[in-house]
């Protein structure tokens, strides 16, 4: 038989069997459906029962009902080719692999979940050591059409006369297809040296190290749904919570964990980890460093001891006839004595009116004295504490704090320098203080763990119930009575296991946040030092190693292939980064295209009719997304430019968003800006220069970028 004749023999083949698997699943559809149906009517007949028979049938009817709607949800996910995998051992045994486990009538196994261990053998034989797989097989389809097939042949001496081969290649086949607006799984071509780190034991820290495009995000992903799929019991009830850079980017991913039937897994971005809050704006590279420095947990402390802007500053108190003052200092002086003893002011307050009720009544002694009388300090104390006009005092005094209050108070330059005294230089005091000032635009990314700080330093406000949302100011403490009941509780900390993206570029306060999240949890932490954008490392490091605890397993993975960039885009790349990197930590890119990148020069007048063109050109080149990358100022000028030009296909994307992000082709405008807007800036430019699969355009008015490293063979111009 001629080669598409075999191949359409082999389609026709695994249609069949995929048509099986796909009635097999309605029949189980609609066995969930009746089950939960029972589930009901036991409920409908436990009203006619004994309280003792009742309860008992209620509880069945729970139990049945809560697992058919479990059985549905899984059937029900949206599964793109549910069955991708054939497996032909030498046994003669044909296992198929999907992304659900399903078993016929008979219950014998139609298809294997990928993450089962009769499924390793998927992703783990090699030629070298083939795991008694003869022939393993890709089977691609769309919705329930088997489209193609592609088969590796790993023991060629047991390949019997009858068994077809076809096709080459089903990796670099997915590779080269174009890019959606999301990211896709990669169920059906994951390598083995990414398969092990999958699969590697959940408990303790496991670091995933690689450059751009290796596959860290999507590994990540796939050993959440596969740790979930194994140790469901130890780490399902908890929960799962996967970090990432920036809302652009969880959205991105969003898709991959639910098409593997997982979704029991929390995505969220660094803005949005403080429940309540998104912040999405990036402060500037400078005023980033100060708030995201450990040094920031030390102003928080003080600030939060400081006098509130609005206390009085002077308290008088009638008792027997008797005014009792207590001036500024004096009072000062109780407030000091509170926080020595420690606590978070909120949860202070009774220690604050009692030491208060001291004060005063060291007061009344002193007057006492001078004309020789004496004073009932325990009557005095209980009277007064028990005065209305006292109370007045005190919640004006000592009110409850809400981090944002607190927060925005440091815009008060002279009450931050207060609080940074020895600890920020003067400068640095200037910068913060006028961006706590600037309020109209928001809160940035990076306040968010400032924030967070806080929220732990302040306390709980005392509580009119218990689960209730920790507000960070006083409006929402009013908005939140309304808000819908959430599953977790609000600052949920109990994850049973984390995952960290671009890991690199996380702040110590930030690592701080994270890990308050994590007190007990295991952890997948995934980065490339060469894309870090945090300027100093160490403090980081530190702060990490704090967030993980005392965990004492820790197993360290790099991956060295990158599967996104063309060899011809990925040598730019590296270009640009020489000297900032070791040669072993830039990976090999293993798909070359023959189309090496455009550089074009532009200026102030040409600027913007060249984004246009290069945009439209490569618009018209590939079939997916386009990325128009710029500098994180140059986004709304950008926008504005290619209003109205395929709003699907393409995106403008500040610098630091393009983070973990990838299109097909890229126009990447005046690279040096990259460079410029930020302390590592031609780290931010590598990460720019490695998002586009096929296509790379740059528009830039100078040639500094370009020289990172000045190695030979410059691209086309
Ligand atoms: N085994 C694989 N089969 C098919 N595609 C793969 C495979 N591994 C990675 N890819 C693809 O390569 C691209 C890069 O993967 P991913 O985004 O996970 O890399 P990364 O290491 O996180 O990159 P970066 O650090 O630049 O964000 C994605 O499109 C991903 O689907």
């Amino acid at each position: 038989m001629s080669e598409p004749r075999v191949r359409r023999a082999e389609i026709a083949i695994e249609q069949s069997h995929v048509d099986r698997v796909y009635t097999r699943l309605a029949e189980l559809r609609q066995q969930a459906e009746a089950m939960r149906a029972k589930g009901y009517e036991i409920g409908h007949g436990a009203q006619r029962e004994a309280v003792f028979e009742q309860a008992s049938m209620l509880f069945e009817r729970d139990m049945m009902v809560f697992h058919a709607n479990q059985t549905l949800q899984t059937l029900d996910a949206e599964y793109e080719g549910l069955v991708f995998g054939r497996l032909d051992h030498t046994s003669g045994e044909t296992v198929y692999v999907g992304r659900l486990g399903i078993r016929d009538a008979e219950f014998e196994n139609l298809v294997t979940d990928w993450r089962a261990p009769a499924a390793a053998a998927f992703y783990q034989a090699t030629a070298e050591e083939p795991m008694d797989v003869v022939r393993r097989r890709v089977i691609r389809c769309s919705g329930q059409s088997v489209l193609d097939v592609d088969d590796d042949v790993l023991m060629p001496e047991s390949v019997p006369a009858d068994m077809p081969v076809v096709g080459e290649g089903a990796l670099m086949a997915a590779l080269g297809r174009s890019r959606g607006e999301k990211m896709r799984d990669i169920v059906a071509t994951i390598q083995k040296e990414q398969d092990e780190v999958i699969r590697a034991p959940w408990r303790g820290v496991t670091e995933i190290t690689g450059g751009p495009g290796t596959g860290k995000t999507a590994v990540a992903l796939h050993r959440a749904a596969y740790l979930l799929y194994r140790y469901r019991r130890q780490l399902g009830g908890a929960g799962v919570l996967v970090i990432g850079p920036s809302g652009v980017f969880t959205n991105y991913i969003s898709r991959v964990l639910p098409s593997m039937g997982e979704t029991n897994v929390e995505l969220r971005a660094l803005g949005e980890v403080l429940d309540g809050i998104e912040a999405t704006r990036h402060d500037p590279a400078p005023l980033a460093a100060i708030k995201g420095s450990l040094r920031m947990r030390k102003v928080l402390l003080k600030a939060v001891r400081d006098t509130p802007p609005d206390a009085p500053t002077e308290m008088r108190i009638v008792y027997k006839g008797e005014v009792l003052k207590l001036d500024a200092k004096e009072l000062e002086k109780v407030r000091r004595k509170v926080h020595t003893q420690g606590g978070p002011p909120n949860r202070s307050r009774v220690r604050a009116a009692e030491t208060l009720l001291e004060a005063l009544a060291d007061k009344a002694e002193e007057y006492a004295r001078a004309d020789n009388r004496t004073v009932d300090r325990a009557e005095l104390i209980t009277e007064l504490g028990e005065r209305i006009d006292f109370h007045r005092f005190l919640v004006v005094w000592w009110p409850v704090l809400y981090p944002a209050e607190v927060l925005r108070w440091l815009g008060d330059e002279r009450r931050l320098a207060r609080a940074a005294k020895n600890v920020l230089k003067r400068d640095e005091i200037a910068l913060l203080a006028a961006s706590m000032r600037d309020r109209s635009r928001g809160w940035t990314v990076a306040d968010i763990a400032l924030l967070d700080e806080l929220r732990v330093l302040v306390g709980p406000p005392p509580k009119r119930r218990r689960r209730h949302r920790v507000e960070l100011d006083a409006e929402q403490a009013r908005d939140s009575r309304d808000s819908a009941t959430r599953q977790r509780p609000e600052h949920y900390d109990e994850y049973s296991h984390i995952v960290v993206d671009e890991s690199q570029d996380l702040s110590p306060m930030q690592w701080r946040m994270v890990g308050r999240r994590g007190k007990y949890a295991s952890w997948t932490v995934v980065g490339d030092p060469v894309q870090s954008s945090w300027p100093d490392p160490a403090e980081a490091a530190q702060a990490r190693e704090q967030a993980f605890g005392a965990k004492t397993q820790h197993r360290r993975y790099t991956l060295r292939t990158n599967y996104r960039n063309s060899a011809e885009i990925f040598d730019l790349a590296a270009r640009v980064v020489a000297g900032h990197a070791a040669e072993g930590d830039l990976p090999h890119a293993v798909r070359t295209t023959g189309l090496t990148p455009q550089i074009r020069t532009v200026d102030d007048t040409t600027r913007e009719i060249s984004v246009q063109t290069a945009a439209k050109e490569l618009l018209d080149a590939v079939d997916g997304t386009v990325g128009v990358i710029c500098a994180m100022d140059r986004v709304p000028e950008v926008e504005k430019w290619l209003a109205g030009q395929a709003e699907d296909r393409l995106k403008v994307v500040g610098s630091l968003d393009s983070k973990g992000l990838e299109y097909d082709a890229v126009v990447l405008v005046e690279p040096t800006e990259l460079i410029t807007e930020s302390l590592t800036g031609r780290r931010v430019l590598y990460v720019a220069l490695t998002r586009a699969t096929q296509q790379l355009t740059v528009l830039a008015s100078d040639e500094t970028w370009l020289d990172g490293g000045n190695a030979e063979g410059a691209p086309a111009r």
